[in-house]
Formats: structure tokens, C-alpha cells, sequence
């Protein structure tokens, strides 16, 4: 049986690129970028000053107690004007009156003298001016030309802020990925309207896909439930083939009992096989495979098999897909001893805290039983054993990675900007 690290590996091999498309800046947010955005300016685009006060010209340090004549004033949004020496009023954000380059705040001057229309007309220094005091230089934030963010990079509101204050208009970024969704079960019922018949489920593993890969950035098409037949799988997965899906998702019918024929109808669409059953919990049964230009994920219907798929299997697929790379890894010290089972990456569905050294804790929940719903619904993170197994004691190093995608809390970002 492939291991996890192989199986992602592969399937890594098998990601292709999404086409790059133009997008207004002000709907970008969460879009990733599929190019190097490089200012087109200085920013800021002139000298400007810090401070309300006066701008002066100081080569040398100007001396406290040094009185100087009030020329004019300049004002956030003024074009740039000839100073004529001397002292100028300016307010934060003006352009600096050519021939001056210091500013010294309001506070720190005297005011001796006032025009008839209440404009200062002389001021004397409290303190030395030192060159360039409280001056903000052109591209001192940004250099024209300069890298503003990476190809790779997920749009925020804090990239909207730069971009918006470059004057970008648009950027260009990758398009997002289209997902099919195909619930097999004819236990399953998708109408939560609809009271259950003997035997029958609510459906859950489809609208979970639909919000999770919808949070990840991905259009969904479709959600279909389909029974137990090969025939009706079939024409699911050719109508989410012709509706253009680049990823397939489906679950149920995936492992050993004799309703389970997915295999078969994915071979009978000529659909090549990557792996079928790899050595992780849960998730065991899980098939990939590559038909046509997409990828079919062919998930055990088990729900945490579901969640482990979306989380371990696809999430890395769609950052690929974008031309973002691997998710940083995070470690926090196990509290709840585990004894996982030699030979099997385990996925367990965990919460993770902070002590007061700011070292991450992770507590592994009890219940971890893969067709239990609650605990998921209660976690706030995974915690991923290695393939080593044995026993665990409280205060061993694991791995630790966000419910969804980015850091194992939520409201942090990771290097690639992924909000957890
Ligand atoms: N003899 C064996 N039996 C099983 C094995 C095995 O190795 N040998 N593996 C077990 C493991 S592990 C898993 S995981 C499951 C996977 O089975 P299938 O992929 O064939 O999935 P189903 O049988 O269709 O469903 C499993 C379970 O999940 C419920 N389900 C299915 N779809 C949904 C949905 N959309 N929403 C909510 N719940 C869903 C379904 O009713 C079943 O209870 O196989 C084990 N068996
Ligand atoms: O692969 Mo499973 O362990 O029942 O989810």
C-alpha cells in the first residue's frame, strides 16, 4: 500500500498549472496571484512630511532658539511650489516646498508672530532640527520597479491596501478551479426537508465539500447525490467532465463490500488509476485518479475519510493547482498520550493552545472514531502522526496544521497569507 507521502507525491506529479486571468483589485481578495506584481511608482511618489509644523531647510542641524520668517503654507494635496527659503507651514502629508528637506512638529515651536489674517508669520526652534527630521522620501515605502508580492501569493485586505495605494487597477491571477462533487449512497437523503426513511442518512458529506472547498476558493458546479449504481455514477462523472470540472470529488463505494463500484466505473471511463488504498486512518480506502485533463478523488464515504481527503489530499492539490507551495509546518507538544498503529499516517482531529512560554499544546480528542461527526465539529485542529507508531507520551513534538487550510489557530496567517 502507498504511503502518504508517496501518494501526495504523486500526485503532485499530476497537478497541472490554471490558466491565468485579469481581475479588478477590488474583487481580488482571496484570489492568488499568477504573476509578480512590480510597482509601477515610487511610493510615496514625492517628499512629503511626517508632521504638522514647519518645513525648513537644514544641510547643517538648525539651533534651538533659532528664529526664522514664515513664507507660506503648504497643504496635504498642494502641488509642489518654489519655498524662497525661509520657514513654511505644512501639514502631514504635504509635498515639501522645493529647496526645503526638515520639519519640525507644531508643538515644538514658538509662535512669535501672527499676519492680520492669523497665519503664523515668525516661529522660534524649542529644539535642534536635525536634516531630514520628520521627512518621508519618495520610494522610501516602495522603489518603482520594485517586487510588491509574488506570484503564488493569496490576495488580503493588507495586499489590497499596497495595491489600491500603487494605483493598480487589476491584477492577474489564477483562475479558480472548478470542483464536481458526486455523493454516492442510496441511504443518503440531501433534503434536510425531507423526514428520513428506514434505513436513510441526511446527506453531510457533500454540503461539508461544498462550504470546504468553496473556503478554499474553488467554484463548485455541482453537488450531486446518485444511488448505488455504476450507470448513475457514470453519467454523474461525465456531466461534471462536460461541465469542465478540473477536480472530481466523490464519496462512498470506494472500498471492499459489493455495492462499492466506483474502481470499476472509474476503469469503464478510462479513467487511470494513481493509487487506490493508502496507508493512512482514516481515509484507508481513498482512490485517485487522472481521467481526461482532471483529477477524480474517489473519497470513502466515511465522513472523517471525507474531512482527511478535502484536508490531506486535495487542499495541497488546489494550492499546486495555484502555484502556491507546500503549507508551512507547525509543531506543538502532545498533552493527551497516543499509541498510534505502526505503518499508518494518522489524522486525528484535535484542539491546540498556547502556555505562557508561547509554546503551542495539543490536545488529541477523544473520540476519533472516523464516523463520528461531533468531534470534528468541536476541533480546531489536526494533529498528523507519523508512520512510526508506538507509544506516544505526553510532551512528544507532532505536527500541527489548521482545521482547513494555514496555521493551527485560528485568525493567524501563514507565510503564504492562508488565513486559518
Ligand atoms: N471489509 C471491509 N470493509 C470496510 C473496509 C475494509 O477495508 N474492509 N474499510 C472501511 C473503511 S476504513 C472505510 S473508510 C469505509 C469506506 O467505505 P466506502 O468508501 O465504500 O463508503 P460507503 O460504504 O459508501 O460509506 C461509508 C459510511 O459513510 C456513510 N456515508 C457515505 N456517504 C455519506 C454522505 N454523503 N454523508 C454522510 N455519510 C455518508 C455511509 O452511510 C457509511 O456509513 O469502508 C469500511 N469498510
Ligand atoms: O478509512 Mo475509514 O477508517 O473508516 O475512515
Amino acid at each position: 500500500m502507498i504511503s502518504y507521502a508517496d501518494a501526495l507525491h504523486e500526485l503532485l506529479q499530476h497537478v497541472r498549472r490554471l490558466d491565468a486571468v485579469s481581475c479588478p483589485v477590488g474583487e481580488s481578495l482571496g484570489r492568488v496571484l499568477a504573476c509578480d506584481v512590480a510597482s509601477p511608482m515610487d511610493l510615496p511618489s514625492f517628499d512629503h512630511s511626517a508632521m504638522d509644523g514647519y518645513a525648513l531647510h537644514a544641510a547643517t542641524p538648525l539651533a534651538a532658539g533659532s528664529e526664522h520668517a514664515v513664507h507660506g503654507s503648504q497643504a496635504a494635496g498642494d502641488a509642489s511650489q518654489a519655498s524662497g527659503g525661509g520657514a513654511w507651514e505644512i501639514m502631514t502629508g504635504a509635498r515639501l516646498p522645493h529647496g526645503l528637506d526638515a520639519v519640525v512638529p507644531v508643538e515644538r515651536t514658538e509662535l512669535l508672530e501672527r499676519r492680520a489674517d492669523g497665519s503664523p508669520a515668525r516661529i522660534r526652534l524649542l529644539d535642534t532640527l536635525m536634516p531630514a527630521a520628520n521627512v518621508r522620501y519618495a520610494g522610501s515605502d516602495v522603489a518603482k520597479g520594485a517586487l510588491v508580492a509574488a506570484a503564488g501569493t493569496r490576495i488580503e485586505a493588507n495586499h489590497i491596501m499596497l495595491l489600491a495605494a500603487l494605483g493598480i487597477a487589476s491584477v492577474t491571477v489564477v483562475r479558480a478551479p472548478r470542483v464536481a462533487i458526486v455523493c454516492t449512497g442510496k441511504e443518503l437523503q440531501p433534503d434536510p426537508a425531507t423526514p428520513l426513511g428506514d434505513g436513510e442518512i441526511y446527506a453531510s458529506n457533500g454540503p461539508y465539500l461544498a462550504a470546504a472547498l468553496g473556503m478554499l476558493g474553488a467554484t463548485v458546479l455541482s453537488c450531486e447525490t446518485v444511488d448505488d449504481t455504476g450507470p448513475t455514477f457514470v453519467s454523474a462523472v461525465q456531466r461534471a467532465r462536460g461541465a469542465g470540472a478540473d477536480l472530481i470529488v466523490t464519496t462512498g463505494a470506494v472500498s471492499m463490500g459489493r455495492y462499492d463500484f466506483v474502481p470499476d466505473a472509474l476503469a469503464e471511463l478510462g479513467a487511470r488509476v494513481l493509487f487506490h488504498k493508502v496507508a493512512i486512518r482514516p481515509g484507508k480506502p481513498q482512490l485517485v485518479a487522472v481521467l481526461d485533463d482532471a483529477m477524480v478523488f474517489a473519497l470513502p464515504g466515511t465522513p472523517m475519510a471525507v474531512g482527511v481527503g478535502l484536508r490531506f489530499f486535495i487542499t495541497p492539490v488546489l494550492r499546486a493547482m495555484r502555484g502556491q507551495g507546500p503549507e508551512p509546518q507547525w509543531h506543538a507538544m502532545l498533552d493527551t498520550p497516543q499509541q498510534p498503529k505502526p505503518g499508518l499516517r494518522h489524522f486525528l482531529r484535535a484542539s491546540v493552545s498556547q502556555d505562557e512560554t508561547g509554546r503551542l499544546h495539543a490536545q488529541v480528542l477523544a473520540q476519533q472514531q472516523p464516523f463520528r461527526i461531533q468531534p470534528f465539529s468541536q476541533a480546531g485542529a489536526w494533529v498528523v502522526l507519523s508512520e512510526e507508531g508506538g507509544a506516544l507520551e505526553a510532551g512528544t513534538r507532532v505536527v500541527v496544521t489548521g482545521l482547513h487550510s494555514g496555521a493551527p489557530f485560528p485568525g493567524v496567517l501563514d507565510s503564504s497569507g492562508v488565513a486559518s
